[in-house]
Order: C-alpha cells, then sequence, then structure tokens
C-alpha cells in the first residue's frame, strides 16, 4: 500500500520498546538538507518519546545520500557499543537516469550492511519524484518517516538485544 493513505507518523506506541539503554547512530544526507534535517527531526523526537538519552545519540553528516553507505559502515567500526544505525536521506530526481542509479546504490549497499554488520542499518532514504512529495513524507501531509525509521530502529535494536539470549 503506497504512503498516501496511511501516515507515516502514526503507530502503536504501546507496542515500541523502551529505548534507554540503546545507543543509537544517525548518518545524514546534506543533499536536500531542509528536508532530510525534518527526517532527522522526527527521529530524534520519536527517541526521546521512548525514553532515549540524549548523550547515546550519535550524528554524522555525509554529502550526499551515495556516501551515506561508507558513513554508515565507518560509524559501525568507530563505536563498539551502537545497538542500531539511521541513515538518512532525500534523493529527488532530476533530468536524467541519475536518481536511478543513486537510489538502487544506496539501497542495495544499506541491504549489503545489514548483511555484513553485526547491527541493524535501517533505510531512512526519501526517493521522490519531485520536492513536494519530499515534503509531504519529511513532517508534511503523509506525516515523517523519521519517526517511521526511528520506531523501526527501536525494535531492531530489542531484536539484536532479544536474540544474545539464545546466543550471546
Ligand atoms: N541528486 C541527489 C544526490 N546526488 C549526489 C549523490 O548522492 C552523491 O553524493 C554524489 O553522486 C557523489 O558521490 N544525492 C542526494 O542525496 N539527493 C539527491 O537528490
Ligand atoms: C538524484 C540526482 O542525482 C538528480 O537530482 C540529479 O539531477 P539530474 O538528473 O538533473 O542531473
Amino acid at each position: 500500500m503506497a504512503t498516501a493513505g496511511n501516515n507515516l507518523s502514526e503507530y502503536d506506541a504501546e507496542n515500541v520498546p523502551n529505548a534507554k539503554t540503546f545507543k543509537l547512530g544517525l548518518v545524514v544526507s546534506e543533499w536536500n538538507a531542509d528536508i532530510t534535517q525534518n527526517l532527522f527531526q522526527g527521529a530524534f523526537d520519536a527517541f526521546m518519546s521512548h525514553g532515549a538519552i540524549k548523550e547515546n545519540i550519535v550524528r554524522w553528516n555525509v554529502p550526499g545520500s551515495f556516501e551515506l553507505i561508507y558513513g554508515a559502515k565507518k560509524m559501525a567500526e568507530s563505536f563498539d557499543m551502537l545497538d542500531v544505525i539511521i541513515v538518512i536521506g532525500s534523493v529527488i530526481e532530476g533530468e536524467t537516469k541519475h536518481f536511478d542509479f543513486v537510489c538502487q546504490g544506496v539501497s542495495n549497499g544499506v541491504a549489503q550492511l545489514n548483511v555484513e554488520l553485526d547491527i541493524p542499518v535501517v533505510f531512512c532514504v526519501l526517493t521522490d519524484q519531485n520536492k513536494q512529495q519530499s515534503i509531504d513524507r519529511s513532517g508534511g501531509k503523509h506525516g515523517n518517516k523519521g519517526t517511521e525509521a526511528a520506531i523501526a530502529a527501536i525494535k531492531m535494536a530489542q531484536l539484536r538485544q532479544d536474540a544474545k539470549f539464545y546466543k550471546p
């Protein structure tokens, strides 16, 4: 089902673990910074509303969405104790096929990080046909994908922690 008709900021708060023990990483693209900052704020606010501690949240910026892959890889290598990383980007279609390659590249790269790394990497990259679609999904009429990503991140951090019960 498309985002339209659903609100990215709506979720069952009772079904979200407490994030107070989690170390949370965010890698944020500087391309379309107005959009990515709104996505970051949505994620940050969601983390805080579910008990996260500000000192346990680390943010790195990268030039563009394609650099999210390397940024997340290096963040995971640089902090032993991170429980999850969210990559945040906004890719907006232009005149050429570059959009296709950036979107596919980032998607494939982040998927590969989820295979290679011991921590989950949550995909919060808008891939829009125009700026209005981006505005609508970063705090506009369709909610904020950053909020959605933060809830996913908390749940995946909890899943990772639970999995250690079975195999430390
Ligand atoms: N056009 C957009 C880009 N393009 C830049 C690439 O992400 C990358 O930084 C460059 O190819 C150098 O490696 N990035 C976005 O995040 N959003 C865009 O709309
Ligand atoms: C996603 C992009 O790289 C794109 O915005 C670049 O625009 P263009 O295809 O017109 O060069």
